[in-house]
């Protein structure tokens, strides 16, 4: 699929698929994480192409229904319900998810935000802000997590003022890698698969399962240090790999079809739709990289006249 804004490509033409597991992206200032995750969370559509969450094609109703019931998605600037407590903005999500008040509950013990939970969110530390926003995006147990830039606050909250002098302290006597440190098994814990964006790939190297950089409109895959979940990968893990990163796609989009050109993506759409029962939470666990849950299929360039895109 393409994703364009604003005139330009932000995600060229390409086929891929993200697996089970830790999916970081990383990318500068406008690069377009956000309009991508925003597609991924069906809130845009592809410009090109089609998409395609847990096996269902968004692109009709009752696929569209079935993908978001398993997304869960956290949006860079969610504490714009600031006002609201904890608590308040859990129960919420939970309603709006269709999901059990009993639910919000059990999600805010296991975030451990019962202490927070009478709190407004402006007033709580970054860190503890972050959790309610977690439980909130999460408190349906999705399948796919989509947290777009998490850390952001934290480390700008971490950065020394301009002066030199350090900052305000605002993460509590938590220094930005502890705070770290205590919320990305939370995070690795939310849901089978989770997909988060950072600004730097340092910010998400090192504890993602499979990293990649957003710049100029293209997809790269970049050295994660989960060397050891890489090296356990099967070959069903690798059939998954096999079809990411496909920007062979990119130079071609726009070239005709021939009926004799090979249709990889399918591999992909057949070992998704073998997706795995969900790991009980609130157990953190090792994820399974082996079976893609998301998605992205190249379109068929339409035929001429033709009223749809995908
Ligand atoms: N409202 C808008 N109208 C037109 N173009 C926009 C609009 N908002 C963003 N864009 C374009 O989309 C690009 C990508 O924005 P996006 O927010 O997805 O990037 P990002 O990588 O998430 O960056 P950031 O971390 O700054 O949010 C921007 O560089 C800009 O060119």
């Amino acid at each position: 699929m393409g994703v364009r804004r604003g005139g330009r490509w932000l995600l060229r033409p390409v086929t891929f698929g993200i697996p089970e597991g830790v999916v970081g992206l990383a990318g500068p200032p406008g690069a377009g994480k956000s309009t991508l995750l925003a597609t991924f969370a069906t809130l845009r559509r592809p410009n090109a192409g089609l998409l395609r969450i847990l096996g269902h094609d968004i692109s009709n109703a009752a696929g569209l229904r079935a993908a978001r019931a398993g997304i869960g998605y956290l949006p860079t600037r969610f504490s714009r319900a600031e006002n609201m407590t904890a608590g308040e903005f859990v129960a919420y999500a939970a309603y709006y998810k269709r999901t059990s008040a009993s639910a919000a509950r059990s999600m805010l013990r296991r975030l451990d935000l019962a202490d927070a939970a009478g709190t407004e969110l402006a007033l709580l530390p970054p860190e503890v802000r972050l959790r309610a926003g977690l439980a909130a995006a999460c408190v349906h147990e999705p399948a796919v997590a989509l947290l777009d830039d998490p850390f952001g606050e934290l480390c700008a909250a971490a950065e020394p003022w301009p002066t030199g002098a350090a900052g305000p302290d605002e993460l509590g006597g938590l220094g930005l890698t502890a705070a770290m440190a205590e919320l990305i098994p939370v995070l690795r814990s939310l849901a089978p698969t989770v997909v988060v964006t950072a600004d730097a790939t340092d910010t998400l190297t090192g504890w993602c399962d499979q990293l990649f950089t957003l710049a100029r409109g293209r997809l790269s895959e970049q050295p994660t240090h989960s060397a050891g979940v890489r090296r356990g990968r099967s070959a069903a893990d690798r059939r998954g790999l096999d079809v990411l990163d496909r920007h062979d796609a990119l130079d071609r989009h726009d070239a005709p079809r021939d009926a004799g050109t090979p249709q990889p993506r399918q591999a992909a759409v057949d070992v998704m739709s073998r997706r795995p029962a969900r790991p009980a939470l609130p157990q953190l666990v090792l994820p399974q990289l082996s079976l893609p849950q998301l998605t992205v299929l190249r379109a068929r360039r339409p035929p001429a006249g033709s009223a749809t895109g995908v």
